[in-house]
């Protein structure tokens, strides 16, 4: 019976997508002719509810080791969307936690591009960033190659004094040690300081059955209820929410040590707002899980026919969620033979898993095949303004959340 990794209360599995490969093993076609390429390794996708703490989490562990860090894949400016809505993010943080400091010192963990952090060194913050693959494209960005821990925060605070901000984004619901974090946060942040993480919310996850943000690289999937809970654990409060339209709909939740600040409306009104929708309800998350196998039903039906009546497919970017939708749904070549995507580290792989070819987005219009099974919908406005050109020649999107159809 698998436990909760906070409370170790048993799990309520509600939801199991079978096994996959990581999201971020994408092997070379020499390596994949090798039995032992990076995408061979298989872990069970299932997710279960904590019937204590409400804490949405997979069911089962993957071996740290087993996680590529150096050379991780992704970076989160390759989207102007999501530049821009990191800059605004650090804008945000210059008006809200940082005006009037002396000498402001904030951190960001997890940073990839470091687009926040460098949005704040340049209106004079002092910035660092916890960066365990060491990568940071952002010229003038400190990283302290480590995870957040009591130990490496001691190590920075000696250096550089306690911060004011922590902000993570995309990076909590991956930590293993939630635990080690939250005593690396208590001893990195200023007493009146304040953590500002966002993450895929699993409120908006179930009204859109978007399945596919169930892979390795999210262990948990948070909402309000969950959080507080979290937060309470390790001595601090959740006192502010904010809902995000980025990445399909996310919550970015403001903590503070307990005592220091009073938790704002949107926080009592979004915990109403969770238990009047039951989302810790087994029969809500009973007919989300069916919801998600008819999608695949009709995902599969759909692409099969249309290779039945020769009309050629084609995916738009090789995300990380896509590598759930193709082993969920046994996609492969056959039905979808090649995927475009922006990442050049990704181009001349293979998925994970599927082995579907990853080609330059100049592919793509080489020629237009006639649907593109559109991967990346959470950027979809970017994407199909990018590409108007795709659907002015006739070809046509393939969406699969909240349910399939064509556009
Ligand atoms: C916007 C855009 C993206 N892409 C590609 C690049 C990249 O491989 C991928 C990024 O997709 P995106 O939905 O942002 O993220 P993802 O599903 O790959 O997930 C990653 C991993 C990470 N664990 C995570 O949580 C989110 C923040 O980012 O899409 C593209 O080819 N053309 C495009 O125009």
């Amino acid at each position: 019976m698998p436990t909760c990794r906070i409370c170790g209360t048993p799990l309520h599995t509600f939801l199991d997508l079978g096994h996959h490969p990581l999201s971020s093993a994408f092997p070379t076609p020499a390596e994949a002719r090798r039995g032992d390429a990076c995408d061979a390794f298989r872990y069970r996708l299932a997710a279960g509810i904590c019937e204590r703490c409400a804490l949405v989490q997979l069911t089962d562990d993957i071996p740290h080791e087993r996680r590529p860090y150096p050379g991780y894949p992704y970076h989160s400016s390759g989207s102007s969307v999501m530049r821009e809505h990191f800059r605004a993010t650090g804008r945000h943080l210059l008006r809200t936690e940082l005006p009037g400091r002396h000498a402001p010192f904030a951190v960001e963990v997890g940073c990839t591009d470091g687009v926040v952090l460098r949005t704040l060194a340049d209106a004079g913050v002092r910035t660092l960033a916890f960066e365990p693959s060491g990568y940071t494209g952002a010229e003038g960005v400190r990283v302290h190659r480590a995870f957040l821990t009591a130990a490496s925060a001691r190590e920075a605070v000696a250096a550089e004094g306690r911060a004011q901000v922590v902000y993570a984004a995309n990076t909590v619901c991956d930590i293993a040690d939630l635990p080690g974090f939250f005593a690396g946060l208590g001893e990195l942040l200023a007493p009146d300081g304040v953590f500002v993480f966002e993450d895929p919310y699993f409120g908006e996850i179930v009204g859109r059955t978007a399945f596919d943000q169930f892979y390795d690289e999210h262990r948990y999937y948070f909402t309000a209820t969950s959080v507080r809970a979290l937060a309470e654990r390790f001595g601090f409060r959740l006192i502010g929410i904010e809902r995000l339209s980025v990445h399909g709909g996310q919550l970015r939740y403001t903590l503070a040590r307990a005592g220091r600040r009073p938790p704002n409306r949107a926080v009592a009104e979004l915990l109403a707002e969770e238990a009047a929708r039951g989302l810790t309800d087994p029969a809500v998350l009973a007919a989300f899980a069916g919801r998600v196998d008819g999608v695949r039903k009709d995902l599969v039906a759909l692409l099969e026919e249309l290779r039945a009546t020769g009309r050629t497919v084609a995916g738009y970017a090789a995300t990380a969620k896509s590598c759930t939708v193709t082993a969920y749904c046994g996609l492969g070549p056959r039905l979808v033979p090649y995927v475009c995507d922006s990442t050049p580290a990704k181009q001349g792989r293979l998925t994970p898993g599927a082995r579907i070819p990853v080609r330059a987005p100049g592919a793509f219009a080489a020629p237009y095949p006639d649907y593109a099974l559109l991967f990346a919908w959470n950027h979809a406005a970017e994407i199909m303004a990018k590409e108007r050109a795709f659907r002015a020649a006739g070809g046509r999107w393939i969406r699969y959340v909240p349910d399939v159809r064509v556009v």
